[in-house]
């Protein structure tokens, strides 16, 4: 615990929000962390906000801190990054994803981390190699769906993300040996980014850093291998993946790619496959937006055919893709993937009359925006319509934070939207589903289903 940080204030008269620090030490972590619907803040939170506002402070992982649930708070910390705040993560989510995870690292050096990976997921790669690589792992894997038969929709959506995650970072192929075991080395890790970070033999958390020990090294190896080839002139992938586009144009070292690759699949994956299973779910209990889809879709197959195109969907196809991209919002609004993030205050802060002390953390908590009534009608209703009227007003602007904002902002957002949008086009014009059980997506670090979300799917012939 920040003790120092924690008590002087007290002495030096500051007007800190209202709030309760809770147990010594724990705090209200527990409290904090208990488990509720992700389409909502949880008991927790709402009995806080009820008492003292959208500001307040509490005592939570280790640290004292102040919670936001106020959009414009929210903004301003985000928008002084590397300012008047910096990342400040749990130190075992920090261990976990390595010291030059672009998660933690600050300054010049997240800077240029950033712009790699902004430059690699830039538009002309989008257009180029995710769009028809995403296509084509999004058909592989609707091809293997069985009529009838349940099935946990997010294992299926993971299998698509990571597969296009691979093949672009390590030109590693879906099916083959090295792809599969580090796909299961990385579902090691992921468990340990999420479990409690106990480090004792048999703990989830200590297999995750055996894993990620073992992910760098294949890293090392692929390395290797690729600049001996280079080398030789025997290489032919050349700037297609990230890998070479790295080894090309920086000078990062096995470790520092370990970490940004790490960083990319942990980033790229899980979330771009929460996002899936959330809107295959939102939208089973929505048969008007399915049947708004599908008419979108099945009309924007019909004038491809017309125009005498071929059946690859194009960056122009995805871009008129209106109703989906509606969907694609609604699910982000109401589906909380990242529901806050993890910052400190560099040196004293004023906000809205209250002050931030230098040292403590400070939670901006996204959700919080993206349910509030006065923002949203109805805001825990699914309506993707909504987006058709508010695209442009101050709701999407100052409220709607799902890929945060600022200089530490998703790099991979416009992927994300295109996968998205991707799989539910096809998705809705080769089936129809329901759920086999019910299920629900919880809050833990991500929205996750309990039972990861059984569906049953009936195989559609509209398009024959
Ligand atoms: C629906 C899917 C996604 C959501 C909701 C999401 C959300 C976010 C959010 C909220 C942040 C900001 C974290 C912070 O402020 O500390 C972030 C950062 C980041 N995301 Fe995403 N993300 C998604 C998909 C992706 C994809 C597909 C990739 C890459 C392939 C990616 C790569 C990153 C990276 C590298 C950062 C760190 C950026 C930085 O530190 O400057 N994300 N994401």
């Amino acid at each position: 615990l920040r003790s120092g940080a924690n008590e002087s204030w007290k002495k030096r008269g500051l007007n800190i929000p209202p709030g309760s620090m809770g147990w010594p030490l724990l705090g209200e972590t527990i409290a904090f962390r208990k488990l509720h619907p992700c389409t909502s803040l949880g008991e927790y939170m709402e009995d806080r906000l009820q008492r003292y506002g959208k500001i307040y402070r509490s005592n939570l992982f280790g640290a004292p801190t102040v919670v936001s649930a106020d959009a414009e708070l929210n903004r301003f910390v985000l928008m002084n990054d590397g300012k008047l705040f910096e990342p400040s993560w749990p130190k075992s989510v920090a261990d976990i994803l390595g010291k030059t995870s672009m998660l933690v690292l600050t300054g010049e050096m997240h800077r240029y981390m950033k712009s790699l990976s902004v430059n690699f997921m830039g538009i002309a790669r989008l257009r180029n190699h995710f769009l028809g690589d995403s296509e084509r792992y999004i058909l592989e894997n609707l091809a293997t769906w069985k009529e009838g038969v349940p099935f946990p929709a997010k294992e299926e959506a993971c299998k698509i993300t990571f597969n296009l995650m691979v093949k672009n970072i390590l030109s590693m192929n879906p099916g083959e040996p090295e792809t599969e075991r580090l796909r299961i080395l990385y579902m090691s890790f992921m468990k340990g980014v999420i479990a409690m970070p106990l480090n004792f033999p048999g703990t989830a958390y200590r297999k995750a850093i055996q894993s990620r020990a073992t992910i760098l090294k294949t890293i090392e190896h692929l390395m290797e291998d690729r600049l001996e080839k280079k080398k030789a002139g025997t290489d032919n992938i050349g700037e297609a993946d990230l890998l070479g586009f790295i080894l090309e144009q920086s000078n990062l070292d096995a470790e520092q790619f370990g970490d940004l690759l790490l960083g990319l699949l942990f980033g790229g994956h899980e979330t771009s496959s929460t996002a899936i299973t959330l809107a295959i779910y939102f939208l089973e209990g929505c048969p008007k937006a399915v049947q708004e889809l599908r008419e979108e879709h099945l009309n924007l197959v019909r004038m491809k055919k017309q125009r005498g195109e071929s059946k690859a969907l194009t960056w122009e196809d995805y871009k008129s893709m209106d109703f989906a991209q509606c969907v694609v919002s609604e699910t982000l609004r109401l589906g909380n993937i990242i529901k806050f993030v993890h910052r400190k205050a560099n040196t004293d802060v004023q906000f809205k009359g209250y002050d931030i002390p230098s040292g403590w953390s400070v939670i901006p908590v996204f959700a919080a925006a993206h349910l509030d009534p006065t923002v949203y009608d109805n805001p825990q209703k699914f309506d993707p319509w909504r987006w058709q009227t508010i695209s442009s007003s101050t709701a999407r602007i100052d409220n709607y934070m799902p890929f945060g904002q600022g200089l530490r902002n998703c790099a991979g957002l416009e992927l994300a939207k295109m996968e998205i949008a991707v799989f539910l086009h096809h998705l809705v014009l080769n089936f129809d589903w329901e759920l086999a059980e019910p299920d629900h997506p919880l809050a833990y670090a991500f929205p996750e289903f309990e039972k990861g979300l059984p569906i049953k799917v009936r195989k559609l012939s509209i398009l024959e």
